[in-house]
């Protein structure tokens, strides 16, 4: 038996089985470009700080610990669907307990973000990484939180898993923190070409088995965060970001395929990566997800209209008053078409965001995407 069945199966509330059948399909019928009765809807960090009760939930404790909880992974995944009719939860995580599980050191500090407070500086660096991950080990509890939030999503709308693509945990690793150049993780790149595939490979090795583990703990789709795209140029996205991309979503999927288990959309995001656009709409995504630097219709143009989208209006649109929102909407919706089209912002809600314009940016895809379906 794999270790991750072993965890689960100790205990009953994270027994990834007898799920709750699903109510609302919607966003996965559109992630796989089926006919939809409107548009679903989702946003990229739905649970976060713009939220009273995330907030109070969150007040005085730390980050990480709170995502080693199930318990209160699954409660802030919850959170933003008691309050909007959004077609799909994302599990509450992050990106960074990836380079974790591998070793490394991560705090979230306040007013600063995430930060390591002893980044990888050259290549003999590597060394301190564990050579080999136990995925179910390390993130078992991820698996948990998954299992946990299925069974209390009472078949609502489907759960998406995630992970952060190769090159953007790399940046993290490397820089420590935020950056305004991400020269130092670039310096690699160009100086340690070898090295940076070494690392590259590694994480794209542990990203795999964790994408797979959040299926088998029963998330229903899959979403890999390239946020770091837009300090790349063609040529190094070619070379460095999307033949890994590429690898994770044709091993994830062979995988689900050799083992018998359902095949899950997946979506790939990469943040200011217009100039990739065409090789990401044929790199074994099931959806491209856009930031809002895309015209919609080039974006369907460009993509031949074989791949469903998603995306992307500028979070800042949220500022503007209700009807400017519902106007905005609208040319979205008109810009990508109804078919194969899933929105959603084009990055995370900010924190000093109105919940309400929230709400209603919700409501305008559903109002306005049913009278157009009609
Ligand atoms: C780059 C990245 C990270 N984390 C993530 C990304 C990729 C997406 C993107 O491009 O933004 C992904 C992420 N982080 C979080 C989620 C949960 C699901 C959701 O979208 O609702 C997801 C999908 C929760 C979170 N992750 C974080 C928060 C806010 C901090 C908190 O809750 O205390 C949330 C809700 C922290 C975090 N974690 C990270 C950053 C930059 C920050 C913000 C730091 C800050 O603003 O102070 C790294």
């Amino acid at each position: 038996m794999d270790p991750v069945d072993i965890v689960i199966m100790n205990n009953d509330t994270f027994c990834p089985k007898d799920f709750p059948e699903l109510k609302n399909d919607t966003f996965l019928r559109a992630a796989r470009g089926e006919e939809t009765p409107y548009v679903p809807v989702w946003c990229m960090r739905q649970a976060g700080r713009y939220l009273p009760e995330f907030r109070e939930s969150r007040a005085g404790k730390d980050f990480f610990e709170t995502c080693r909880s199930p318990d209160a992974c699954c409660e802030l995944t919850l959170q933003p669907l008691r309050r909007f009719p959004f077609d799909a939860a994302i599990i509450f995580s992050d990106i960074l307990v990836v380079p974790q599980a591998m070793g490394m050191d991560v705090e979230m500090v306040a007013g600063k973000g995430p930060t390591f407070p002893d980044p990888l500086k050259g290549p003999e660096d590597l060394q301190r990484l564990r050579p080999k991950v136990d995925v179910a080990a390390e993130l078992g509890y991820v698996f948990n939180a998954i299992t946990l939030t299925r069974h209390k999503l009472e078949g609502k709308v489907p759960l998406i898993g995630f992970s952060g693509a190769p090159w953007t945990l790399m940046s993290y690793m490397i820089e420590g923190g935020g950056s305004q150049t991400h020269s130092k993780a670039k310096r690699w790149l160009y100086a340690h070409p070898e090295a940076s595939h070494k690392l590259l490979s590694q994480l794209t090795d542990v990203i795999v088995e964790y994408l797979l583990g959040q299926v088998a703990a029963g998330a229903q789709a899959l979403q890999v965060f390239e946020s770091h795209t837009g300090c790349l140029g063609p040529a190094e996205f070619k070379e460095f970001s999307l033949p890994y991309l590429r690898d994770i979503a044709r091993r994830v999927k062979d995988r689900l395929k050799e083992s018998s288990q359902d095949n899950v959309p997946m979506i790939v995001f990469a943040k200011d990566g217009h100039y990739g656009l065409e090789d990401l709409s044929q790199s074994h995504y099931d959806v491209v997800g856009l930031d809002w630097t895309i015209d919609p219709r080039s974006a369907r143009e460009r993509t031949g209209g074989k791949i469903s989208l998603q995306g992307n209006m500028d979070p800042c649109a949220l500022y503007a008053p209700k009807e400017r929102i519902g106007e905005i909407v609208k040319k979205m919706l008109e810009g990508f078409g109804l078919r194969g089209y899933i929105a959603n912002l084009g990055h995370g809600v900010y924190p000093d965001m109105d919940p309400e314009h929230v709400g209603a940016f919700v409501e305008a895809v559903h109002t306005h995407s049913q009278k157009l379906c009609k």
